[in-house]
């Protein structure tokens, strides 16, 4: 049983979560069967998925034709049929034990022992879902996120008899869709993303039942200084109140005053028009930034990390993987190992601490793993160790939280990874940018390409979601490290697909050149925001484009599209999806191949030309064109010309 032996899928359920999955499946590239108990409901799951997939298409996000895609879709009523020729069976029936006993106990059955069997659970134990099988070790979960078609993330969960093989051909099939897995390596209730968002909204109300909090501070704390997608009161408004409620009570947690109140009154949130806030009379989730400060968000985050240390303690998932989970699935703008390295552990310890100690609550009690880590003063970045490793001297480029790296042939490849955020440029990443154009050994990079993770964005901005928390000054100080990026020695390309906005638009701008797909678009919306473009965006501007269209950018914050730019002269090439690669590649291999003295060289002459008079600037170009008689690449590039073959420059 491996990955290579999966054409075929099916997926059991029509419903939101079921054709969702069976949409991602064939966009994959996959066969897929979709099968529900009524021909109704397979016809509704069906008309989703052509109504989403022309959506897609629109909006120039699918690779092939929406038709082509849909043409890998079979449904059907008849279990048997579905899973007949299946090499992997995706359950997404109703959160019910014994219908999904039923569905495994047929699935036995129907398929061989070859058949690779997956549960999209949300809240069921695998273990207890395998129990009915004689195999129990085909079986994991595949659990994604609603809607899946956007949601990148997909946990695959051990349970306790699946083998390695089994979890990794799952973990290897996801890949191939192209969502983010992260391994679950225990049957854990709430497996990773659960177990973190409970505190996040289970503090709070506890605070706010106790008198201690606020429900719009709470909120405005948590979004607008911290930094999350919205606070946790309009979350459980959106989710639901008795969502969260049952899953407690199911999980035996304790359960907060205030939450029990709202499920007895039967106000719910939004689906029936009032909960924590009233949208039915009132204006729903109506906190403001000013709302933001009396809220003690240490203590919701020091629980977020305990149940992070439970995770990691436990061996159920790496750091790396509960970080990537909750940005992925949670929208958190930053990892919450990484952010607890950041808080230092031992602040984090003495939070839960004093708290243990003042209430006897359990919910408090430090896991081991973490008073381990203090104990072994590894309290986070400041001590060089935390849940993870700081110690990045030996230049590793792996060593990276918000950005990838990766160097072969010469080009070093990095990309903004933080889709979740389209890419938004909070500090952190800013840091590591610049961390990565100061210290990479510049003898092994010909040139250098910055991308954004994921299909919706290069960069959107500077990250609207931490301007809270963040002083004046270290807001002037953005443009350095644009700085480090237009001074880097080799030639930087932009690759831009989709949005290119605020300080991504100014990111770009300290590229030396800049390349688009056609359905790309570019601003400086800053001034809607109340602000001016702080990354040299101004400057640059004027200098790109000249001033009238630098100031029409500047001072409407309006977006333009990629025929504009390029008509505009903002990027060098504007072309169609399909051929992008194509085009990257052909200015990529004269990058690569070209004479590193003379490419940097010509950077440096052109860049600081610009900014000093004429004379000077022509006395700049002739000092290099002098120094570069003086190279080897030089006499090479001649005696190719005279040889009629290619040069080979080593940049001596
Ligand atoms: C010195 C430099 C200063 C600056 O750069 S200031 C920032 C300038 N940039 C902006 O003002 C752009 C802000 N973003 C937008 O206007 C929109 O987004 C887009 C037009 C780019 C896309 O709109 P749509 O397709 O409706 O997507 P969505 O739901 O708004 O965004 C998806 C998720 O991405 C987050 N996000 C987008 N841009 C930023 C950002 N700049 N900072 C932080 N988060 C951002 C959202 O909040 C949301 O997240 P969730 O799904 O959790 O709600």
């Amino acid at each position: 049983m491996s990955f290579d032996s999966i054409d075929r899928v099916t997926v059991l359920g029509a419903g939101n979560m079921g054709h969702g999955i069976t949409e991602v499946t064939a966009m994959g590239g996959y066969e897929v069967t979709m099968r529900d108990i009524e021909q109704d409901l397979v016809d509704d799951g069906y008309e989703q998925i052509a109504w989403s997939l022309e959506k897609l298409e629109e909006k120039d996000l699918l690779a092939e034709s929406a038709d082509t895609v849909l043409g890998r879709i079979d449904t059907t009523t008849d279990l048997k049929e579905a899973v007949a020729d299946a090499d992997l069976v995706i359950e997404a029936a109703p959160e019910n034990l014994e219908l999904k006993h039923d569905i495994f106990s047929d699935l036995e059955e129907f398929t061989t022992e070859d058949t690779l069997l997956a549960t999209n659970t949300s809240s069921l134990p695998i273990s207890d879902i395998a129990e009915v099988l004689d195999t129990p070790e085909r079986v994991l979960g595949l659990h994604f996120f609603n809607p899946p078609v956007k949601m990148d993330l997909v946990e695959v969960i051990y349970g306790q008899e699946t083998t390695d093989e089994v979890a990794d051909a799952g973990y290897e099939w996801v890949e191939s869709i192209d969502k983010t897995p992260i391994y679950v390596r225990k049957d854990v209730r709430g497996f990773v993303v659960n177990t973190i968002v409970g505190p996040f909204g289970g503090e709070p109300a506890f605070m706010v039942s106790e008198g201690e909090a606020t429900i719009r501070g709470a909120d405005a704390t948590m979004a607008h200084e911290r930094g999350y997608p919205m606070g946790p009161f309009e979350l459980a408004d959106l989710t639901g109140i008795d969502v969260g409620y049952h899953v407690r009570k199911e999980g035996g947690s304790p359960i907060p005053p205030i939450t029990e109140e709202k499920v007895e009154a039967e106000e719910l949130g939004q689906k029936t028009g009032k909960g924590f806030y009233d949208y039915a009379n009132g204006d729903g989730a109506d906190y403001q930034p000013e709302d933001a400060g009396d809220f003690d968000w240490l203590r919701v985050e020091a629980r977020m990390v305990n149940r992070a240390a439970f995770l990691v303690g436990e061996g159920v998932a790496k750091p790396e993987e509960v970080d990537t989970g909750v940005q992925l699935g949670l929208g958190f703008p930053e990892g919450i190992c990484r952010r607890a390295d950041k808080i230092g552990l031992d602040t984090v310890l003495g939070k839960l601490e004093t708290l243990h100690e003042e209430t006897g609550a359990d919910r408090f009690e430090p896991h081991s793993y973490l008073e381990d880590l203090v104990e072994e003063d590894k309290t986070g970045e400041d001590a060089g160790q935390g849940f993870y490793e700081y110690d990045t001297d030996d230049g590793a480029l792996d060593s990276y939280h918000n950005i990838n790296v990766d160097l072969a042939d010469g080009v070093l490849a990095l990309e903004l990874d933080r889709p979740s955020r389209m890419n938004a440029i909070s500090g952190d990443l800013l840091e590591e940018v610049d961390d990565l154009f100061s210290t990479v050994d510049t003898d092994d990079v010909r040139c250098v390409t910055i991308e954004g993770v994921g299909d919706r964005a290069f960069s959107a901005g500077a990250d609207i979601g931490g301007f809270g928390g963040t002083e004046p000054t270290d807001m002037m100080d953005v443009t350095p490290a644009f700085e480090t990026v237009n001074d880097f020695p080799r030639p930087v390309v932009a690759k831009i697909d989709g949005y290119c906005l605020g300080a991504g638009l100014e990111l770009a701008l300290a590229c030396d050149l800049r390349l688009a797909t056609e359905r790309s678009s570019f601003g400086a919306p800053e001034i809607g925001l109340g602000l001016i473009p702080g990354g040299g965006g101004t400057q640059r501007l004027m200098r790109v484009l000249g001033e009238t269209r630098a100031k029409e950018l500047v001072f409407r914050g309006n977006h333009i599209d990629a025929d504009r730019a390029e008509q505009w002269g903002l990027v060098n090439r504007a072309v169609a999806r399909e051929e992008f690669d194509d085009v990257v590649g052909e200015f990529l291999d004269d990058l690569r191949t070209g004479p590193p003295i003379g490419l940097k060289v010509a950077k440096k002459v052109m860049n600081e030309g610009q900014d000093a008079s004429l004379e000077a600037a022509l006395a700049m170009e002739s000092q290099g064109f002098g120094l570069l008689f003086t190279t080897e690449d030089m006499r090479e590039g001649t005696a190719a010309f005279a040889e009629d073959r290619e040069p080979e420059f080593d940049g001596k």
